[in-house]
């Protein structure tokens, strides 16, 4: 074996598993023709992957919703209210990721967290007291059993005990401590199956051994290992880390029995060093991360080479990705409408396959044609750099950073010139894009809807929701975001500097997809790209319009990054095309203006010691540069959401935003203490239903949350919205319950009264 990859998209090249699955949640695609679909994009995959000569393609790979799921559903992690339900497999497993509301049925989903530092989300793992852990193999072997019929030998993969432990959350007194047995009984079941069915290698995941590890956390890993590799007797086992390297781990890795290591040499930037160090036993394979499986340029081989020539010469190593290819697309053969010279310097899932047999003929056969024809996309200058912008940048000072008067001052002003109702309602940006609303977009585009026939077409779906808003009594209103596909691609799109693609779609959770745009250049806004609708918009009523944007950061961490120059330059530039935007919004009337930071802290560094000198350092100011020169009646809002942000509180604090609105329904409203023993200053609408199931939440469920927020919020530092925006909501379902939103909203004022 030579090459390897540690996962691949399952999404289908023309997302058939979304659409598949969406057919089958509506109940107009049978359970049986869902699975087919699947089967159809597991045995594509398989023979991608043989094609190029991967000896070992990844099997259970495939995740009808999320692998993290998929591993509770291994582990029997499926808490006592889903299987209360007597559902089949299936209906459970999609229960537990997006609830489930009948006339008998009420269960709410599972929460759902960014997967590290990724744009996918992962279901948390539930586990308590009454966990009975249980391996269920099934299928794991039917996977292997279903390529085996197609001639193909694969790897299992799935997620490891560690990491599945350190994801969990637990109730009922429940510890980590008291799943040890079990687990490892579950492992070395499969283990054991493994053996019986003569698989050659398990693939384990363990990405949290990328985190900061203590002793304890050694321990646990050791103990778990030590008894699960008791059972290893012909299989053997790869225990793969990726998104960063484990040098907190590392040695207690080796001293463990595996019979290969995956390393990450991509984000790990201590991996070269660890092994320069400590050397890698002979009687193991490095599964050596070379290849990035989270962006889409192509792989620079001389500078692969220049890595692996640093290793030991007597190391065994197998050549394979930085991560697994899920969080890239699927194909470049898909794109018709970007250039053959732009497409050139790109490589998604597909085409990294056929990096790999390349770098495999130059490292292990010699063939230096392969290497002369890359070196042609790394030499010379790719795009001309923006001389102007740079200085720019450089000349910035830290008045520039510096919003005044503070926020003290400001909050009086704002109260004086808002005049908003105590407990203020409104919602995070969006509203349902539903599928006649896709259907106009894409006949638009498709040149078969005029400009005109389209905008007139928009500006009634916006009147439609303006009004609908006031009817209920929302005290700030928001346009719905109707003209925008995405909220990062169609930013990308009127930006300079950018390119976008037409199927280049990443699976972001469950069946929802994103389309990331690529940052070609240096970033320029040539014109306003939200002023029109904001306008617009707030011509349609008296109430105040909240102007949204995405905010620097966030439209970076969700587009394909340059590699040439560093994250912060780059968001830097975009920082200062939004500022643009910013002040031209407020030019034009809008008096509220939310700067969504959804994404703040998807690229917080792993480990926590890098936290402030490699992002918060740049990240905070990047998004105080968007917001510094607008007036003091003009409110600042943002957004953030997925994400663990207890332990950085004080740095959304110092984003010196007016006010915040967070996801934090679906994790039980955990921030909250956070909050107040930091002090929060920015006022904040903590999220008070979860959007991301359709079910509806009732008036009373609404109150329980609004009490519990002011059990830990002074009253007037409270606004109450949804946790995040409504476009992936029904329309009916939307405004049920925003309805029971603004009455909750209205029945708790008046206390205060
Ligand atoms: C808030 N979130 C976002 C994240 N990242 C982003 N880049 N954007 C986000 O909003 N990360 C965290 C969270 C959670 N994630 C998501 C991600 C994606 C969606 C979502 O609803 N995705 C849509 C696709 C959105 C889109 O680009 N739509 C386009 C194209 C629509 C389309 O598929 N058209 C079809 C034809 C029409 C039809 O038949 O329906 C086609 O082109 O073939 C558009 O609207 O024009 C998804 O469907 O997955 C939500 C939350
Ligand atoms: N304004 C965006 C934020 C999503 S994170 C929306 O409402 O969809
Ligand atoms: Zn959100």
């Amino acid at each position: 074996m030579t090459t390897s990859i540690i996962g691949f998209p399952r999404i289908g090249k023309n997302r058939e598993l979304k659409f598949a699955t969406e057919k089958y949640f509506k109940h107009d695609l049978s359970q049986e023709s869902l699975e087919k679909t699947a089967k159809e994009i597991r045995i594509e995959n398989w023979n991608l992957q043989k094609q190029a000569e991967i000896e070992y393609p990844v099997s259970n790979d495939f995740s009808f919703y999320d692998q993290v799921l998929d591993t509770s559903r291994f582990l029997n992690a499926i808490p006592k209210r889903f299987q209360d339900l007597n559902l089949n497999a299936l209906e459970t497993y999609f229960a537990m990721a997006r609830g489930l509301q009948t006339e008998k049925i009420d269960v709410k989903a599972l929460p759902m967290k960014k997967w590290f530092n990724t744009n996918y989300h992962y279901i948390v793992p539930e586990l308590s007291s009454e966990t009975q852990i249980k391996a269920s193999t099934d299928q794991i072997l039917e996977s292997i059993l279903e390529a085996r019929k197609s001639g193909i030998e694969t790897r299992p993969t799935l997620v490891g005990p560690y990491t599945f432990l350190k994801l969990a959350t637990y109730t009922e007194n429940a510890r980590p401590e008291d799943f040890i047995a079990s687990f490892q009984t579950a492992y070395k079941l499969l283990l054991n199956e493994l053996d019986k069915n003569n698989v050659t290698w398990l693939q384990i995941d363990e990405p949290a051994l990328v985190l900061e590890q203590n002793d304890a956390d050694l321990e646990l890993f050791k103990t778990l290992y030590q008894e699960i590799l008791k059972e290893k007797k012909t299989t053997k086992v790869l225990l793969q880390t990726y998104f960063g390297d484990v040098r907190d781990a590392y040695l207690t890795l080796l001293a463990l029995d595996f019979d290969g290591i995956g390393l990450d040499f991509v984000e790990g930037r201590e991996s070269l060093h660890l092994i320069e160090r400590y050397g890698f036993p002979e009687n193991k394979i490095l599964f050596a991360g070379l290849v990035n499986g989270k962006n889409i340029w192509k792989n620079n081989y001389q500078k692969t080479l220049d890595i692996i020539s640093q290793w030991p010469k007597n190391i065994h190593f197998v050549l394979s990705t930085s991560c697994s290819l899920q969080h890239v697309p699927v194909t470049i053969t898909s794109e018709t409408q970007l250039s053959q010279d732009i497409l050139n310097h790109f490589a998604f899932a597909t085409e990294k396959l056929q990096e790999l047999h390349e770098l495999d003929a130059i490292v292990f056969h010699g063939n230096t044609a392969f290497l002369v024809e890359n070196e042609r996309y790394f030499t010379g200058n790719r795009i001309k750099k923006d001389d102007a912008l740079a200085q720019k940048i450089d000349h910035l000072t830290a008045l520039d950073f510096e919003r005044q008067p503070s926020f003290s001052k400001r909050l009086e002003i704002q109260k004086e010139a808002l005049k908003l109702p105590l407990l203020p309602t409104t919602t995070i940006g969006s509203f349902p894009q539903t599928k006649e609303i896709r259907v106009a977009r894409l006949a638009h585009k498709k040149n078969e809807l005029s400009d005109d026939a389209y905008e007139q077409f928009l500006k009634e779906k916006i009147t439609q929701w303006i009004k609908f808003q006031e009817e209920i009594g929302i005290d700030v209103l928001v346009h719905g975001e109707f003209e925008r596909n995405d909220m990062v691609e169609y930013f990308g799109q009127q930006l300079s500097g950018y390119v976008f693609t037409q199927k280049a779609w990443v699976q972001s959770y469950g069946t929802r997809c994103v389309k990331p745009p690529i940052v070609w250049g240096d970033i320029r806004r040539p014109n306003p790209m939200t002023v029109k609708w904001s306008k617009f918009a707030q011509e349609q009523t008296q109430k105040v319009m909240k102007g949204m944007l995405t905010g620097p950061v966030t439209i970076l961490n969700w587009s394909f990054p340059r590699e040439d120059i560093s994250l912060k330059e780059s968001t830097l530039q975009l920082a200062l095309a939004i500022q643009e935007e910013v002040l031209d919004l407020e030019r034009a009337g809008i008096r509220i203006i939310q700067i969504d930071e959804a994404a703040l802290r998807e690229k917080l560094p792993l480990r926590k010691s890098d936290w402030n000198k490699e992002y918060l350092d740049w990240a905070i100011p990047a998004f105080r540069l968007v917001h510094a020169k607008v007036k003091a009646e003009t409110q600042i809002h943002t957004h953030m959401c997925y994400s663990e942000f207890t332990d950085i509180i004080p740095a959304i604090d110092a984003m010196d935003a007016d006010v915040i609105s967070f996801e934090a329904s679906r994790s039980d409203l955990s921030i909250l203490d956070s909050l107040k023993e930091n002090h929060f200053k920015t006022l904040v609408g903590p999220g008070v239903y979860d959007i991301h199931s359709p079910r509806i939440p009732s008036v009373e469920e609404i109150e329980t949350q609004i009490e519990r927020i002011l059990e830990k919020v002074p009253v007037d530092h409270v606004w109450i919205n949804p946790d995040c925006g409504l476009k992936t909501r029904a329309s009916k379902e939307t405004k049920e319950s925003l309805a029971h939103l603004s009455e909750a909203a209205k029945t708790y004022r008046k206390k205060y009264l």
